[in-house]
């Protein structure tokens, strides 16, 4: 091929490659892979200079800003950093800083490179006063409210030790447990779960609500101060000054006299790195002088004083044999690969998840192809690409069934999601045991010494069709079944009986209504209290509750209109299981809106439409979702469709702007 071609091959890849890491949080191949391309780029530009086009990726930070945050200019740019995959070529890196600083003596700082995104808190008189993203390295985003939720991050700061501005940058993640956490609530409620908690960290701290970036426990480590006045003259000063003033040093890091106590370093930390609270990806060396690091400068998109070292990404490649489908406790189908088993970081991999039939068809999934699995935070490893050229002539191509493999049901696709649901609720058997084994979990009814293969068995032999019939089991429906002693069924028994003390937010959980996890269903006990208020529940009246959308809404007003749940529910009343509870109510700020009613519509400055709701419902008013005559205000923000404006007029409700919004709290 034509290098010049070939050149601009590779520039259109990269780029599309960074827009799916930097503007979508997806990675579409291996960071390792990605980190070739780009260095296959930069060689052909060194060897061609005349074709290198002037706004290669090579000359530039991969990120941008968005269009849905403010963007600010960083006083200081926000750099990428060079990579190394191997000692020699640490090593090169070694000699041109010897080169570079000619007889003078230097030292290293080693830390390890967390994998998230890079954050700057910019500080003005003692207070945080705004978080800003890399973007472009020359604009970021404001994202101030999203990192004030990051609780070791300090608002204010009291000490003497700093001036009046300064900035101090550090990298945002998602600790492993919340990332586990909110995957196990994505799969127990059918959802895709998050690809790994790097994207899943530049999704979080990218998002509108900074409510639910809240309920995600992201965290940071700092590694770098910047300012006018810098009180101190080497990176290792910085940190501990840093740390000593309560930001979140993480202690990992090492000053290193020599490249071979780099090189020791980096062989230290190689395993023992899995053992903290978040992912790292390797190692970053600094040169510990800061008028060192002045002397060596910058190149367009990186410092000189620096550069990572990157280990080898845990990566296998082996044939996948088949592709089996599994069936949800909520009928979502979920593509599984098996594969030929393979050694992958500690462990026999011998099945991967391929999540929906999206990305079964971006795969391009064939028999007997060679697959690349990855193993990064994730619970189960992932297939990330196919070998192509390993493909053998006339493959056969998975396709996804049609109808269901457990009962044969035609499978269904609601629109906008990217799993199939066999719809055949109450007959299929893999829902049937998924809805009890998640009914009897601990954080719903906590039914003890009940395994899954004694549901399995239940099932099968028509002794129990769902959970509720669990309360009318006793000793003789335990007859002729194998392995069972009266004292292991005493101890079912037991549990059984005791989960009619379980409170109602933990029964609802149980129960399993789509999209309904223990925190929702906590919200929602919060404002109906029971179940028989919560199944005569309107539309509006569900989606006035916080955090509850239509999505949640429409699953619940579903769930109530079919009479097999309502038998369930009677069945479980009849059992004495809670089915009400009193939690406290929201806190009220002020009594202002009692007795009105608001419909929002628009784009508010001040506002996210949820908040606004929030502040409606805790002065006391009320949401509704259509303008009808006996609607009070609408409150308008921006790019309001004209429909709603023009039957507000219609019929003579009165429309508030934000500021009279507010105006009428006061
Ligand atoms: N897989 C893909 O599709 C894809 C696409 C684009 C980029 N990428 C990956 O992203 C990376 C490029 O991104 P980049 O420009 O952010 O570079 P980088 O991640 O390699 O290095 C710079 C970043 O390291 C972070 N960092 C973590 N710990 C640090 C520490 N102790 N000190 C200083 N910085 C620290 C900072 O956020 C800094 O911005 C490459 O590794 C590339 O593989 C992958
Ligand atoms: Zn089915």
């Amino acid at each position: 091929m034509d290098i010049q071609k070939k050149m601009q091959d590779l520039v259109d890849q990269i780029n599309h490659y960074n827009h799916a890491y930097y503007q979508l949080n997806e990675s579409l191949i291996s960071d390792e892979a990605f980190d070739k391309l780009l260095a296959e780029l930069q060689k052909l530009e060194c060897e061609n200079p005349l074709f290198a086009i002037p706004n290669s990726p090579t000359q530039h930070v991969g990120g941008s800003i968005t269009k849905t945050f403010q963007s600010v200019t960083h006083q200081f740019p926000m750099l990428s950093l060079g990579n190394t995959y191997n000692e020699s070529d640490l090593r090169d890196f070694d000699e041109r800083i010897q080169k570079a600083l000619g007889e003078e003596p230097y030292e290293y700082v080693c830390e390890l490179k967390f994998d998230g995104v890079a954050l700057s808190f910019w500080y003005e008189n003692g207070k945080l006063i705004k978080g800003v993203t890399r973007g472009d390295g020359t604009r970021g985003d404001d994202i101030t409210n999203n990192v004030k939720t990051i609780r070791s991050i300090p608002q204010t700061i009291t000490s003497t030790d700093f001036p009046a501005t300064f900035e101090v940058r550090g990298e945002g993640y998602m600790p492993i447990s919340s990332f586990d956490k909110i995957n196990a609530d994505k799969i127990a409620n059918g959802e895709a779960p998050l690809a790994n908690p790097r994207n899943a960290a530049s999704g979080t701290f990218k998002m509108q609500d900074s409510r639910v970036v809240a309920q995600r426990n992201m965290a940071c480590f700092v590694y770098a101060y910047l300012g006018n006045e810098i009180p101190f003259q080497t990176h290792e000063e910085g940190l501990k000054l840093m740390q000593e003033n309560g930001f979140p040093v993480s202690a990992t890091y090492q000053k290193c006299g020599s490249i071979d106590e780099v090189i020791q370093y980096i062989s230290a930390w190689e395993d023992k790195r899995h053992d903290l609270p978040l992912n790292t990806d390797g190692i970053v060396i600094k040169i510990n002088d800061l008028g060192q690091q002045e002397r060596l400068g910058f190149t367009a998109k990186s410092p000189r004083w620096a550069i990572a070292y990157k280990y080898p990404s845990e990566i296998a490649h082996t044939r996948i044999e088949s592709v089996s489908y599994q069936v949800g406790r909520t009928g979502n189908v979920t593509p599984v690969a098996n594969l030929n088993p393979v050694y992958l970081a500690g462990t026999v991999i011998k099945r991967a998840s391929i999540h929906n039939a999206n990305e079964m068809e971006r795969l391009d999934l064939h028999v007997n192809d060679t697959v690349f699995i990855e193993k990064g935070g994730e619970i189960i490893p992932k297939i990330t690409g196919v070998d192509s050229a390993k493909r053998i002539a006339n493959a056969i191509k998975f396709e996804f069934p049609t109808h269901c493999p457990a009962c044969d049901h035609e499978l269904i696709r609601h629109e906008g999601e990217a799993n199939h649901y066999c719809t055949n609720d109450h007959h299929c058997p893999p829902q049937i045991k998924g809805r009890i084994e998640h009914f009897i979990q601990r954080k719903a009814l906590n039914i003890e010494n009940l395994g899954t293969e004694t549901i399995d068995l239940l099932v099968e032999r028509g002794i129990i069709r769902n959970a509720a019939d669990l309360y009318t089991l006793n000793e003789a429906s335990f007859e002729g079944l194998d392995g069972f002693q009266s004292k292991s069924i005493a101890n079912i028994l037991t549990s059984i009986i005791k989960s009619k003390e379980i409170p109602f937010r933990q029964v609802l959980f149980g129960i399993g209504i789509r999209h309904i996890g223990a925190t929702i269903a906590e919200k929602l006990v919060q404002s109906f209290h029971s179940i028989e208020n919560l199944s005569h529940a309107s539309y509006d009246e569900l989606v006035n509750v916080p955090e509850i959308g239509d999505r949640i809404a429409l699953s619940i007003l579903d769930f109530f209109k079919e009479a097999d749940n309502q038998n369930f529910i009677e069945k479980l009343r009849a059992a004495q299981v809670q089915l009400s509870e009193e939690i406290q109510e929201i806190v009220l700020e002020g009594q202002a809106l009692v007795g009105k009613s608001f419909v929002i519509s628009g784009v508010f400055e001040n506002f996210e439409r949820d908040e606004l709701k929030a502040k409606i419902i805790a002065n006391g008013g009320k949401v509704v979702s259509s303008i009808s005559s006996k609607l009070d205000y609408l409150v308008a923000g921006n790019n309001m469709g004209p429909a709603k404006l023009e039957k507000a007029n219609q019929l003579n409700i009165q429309i508030l702007s934000e500021e009279e919004f507010l105006a009428l709290l006061t």
